[in-house]
């Protein structure tokens, strides 16, 4: 699985993950739109979630925009290719941990190639990072339940299973 990133570099570049990619030789860097390739482009606010249908619409190609949450609102998105949002997962990162959807670029990229059956690859892309093991472990059970769904359908009701465990239950909401 190809990975490119379009990369905006409003980030701090300390924590950034698409840099630390390119170093290891797992993606490449893009800073002209012009120039990233087409493919499943892993966008927050597509309407369609990632199943393993899309992984041959992508023609091997995972895209992904490497900004800060900040400016990572829909008019960033203009890459070319299908676009679909990563179902709930949570992310491992330092930053973010435990919080679901938003997700690292890194996080991202590895979350979509277990969806499409390639753990190998999320494997290699995770690996310099410290916490890297840790997504896939925190995520094992939804991305194997994912990766095992025909369509975006399948993967939106396995979804919901774990929407509704990271509800607050009645008596719980306002608590510190
Ligand atoms: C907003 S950037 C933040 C990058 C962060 N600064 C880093 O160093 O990794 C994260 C990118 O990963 C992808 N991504 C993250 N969470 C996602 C989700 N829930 N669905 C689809 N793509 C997601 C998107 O391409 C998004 O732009």
């Amino acid at each position: 699985m190809e990975c490119h990133i379009y990369y905006e570099g409003d980030d701090d570049p300390e924590k950034c993950t698409a840099r630390r990619l390119e170093k290891f030789d797992e993606a490449t860097l893009h800073r002209t739109m012009g120039r990233v390739p087409y493919g499943v482009v892993l966008n927050p606010h597509a309407d369609r979630a990632l199943s393993p249908a899309d992984a041959e619409d992508g023609l091997g190609t995972l895209v992904a925009l490497d900004c800060s949450w900040e400016s990572a609102e829909a008019a960033s998105f203009k890459m070319n290719g299908v676009h679909r949002a990563l179902p709930f997962l949570v992310a491992a990162n330092p930053v973010n941990y435990g919080r679901p959807f938003q997700l690292t670029t890194v996080e991202a990229l590895a979350g979509a190639c277990c969806i499409f059956g390639d753990r190998t690859r999320a494997e290699d892309l995770l690996e310099p990072f410290r916490w890297g093991e840790t997504f896939l472990t925190l995520n094992e059970e939804p991305l194997r339940r994912y990766s095992e769904c025909v369509n975006s359908s399948d993967v939106v009701a396995v979804q919901n299973d774990y929407l509704a465990d990271d509800e607050p239950s009645s008596g719980e909401e306002g608590r510190s």
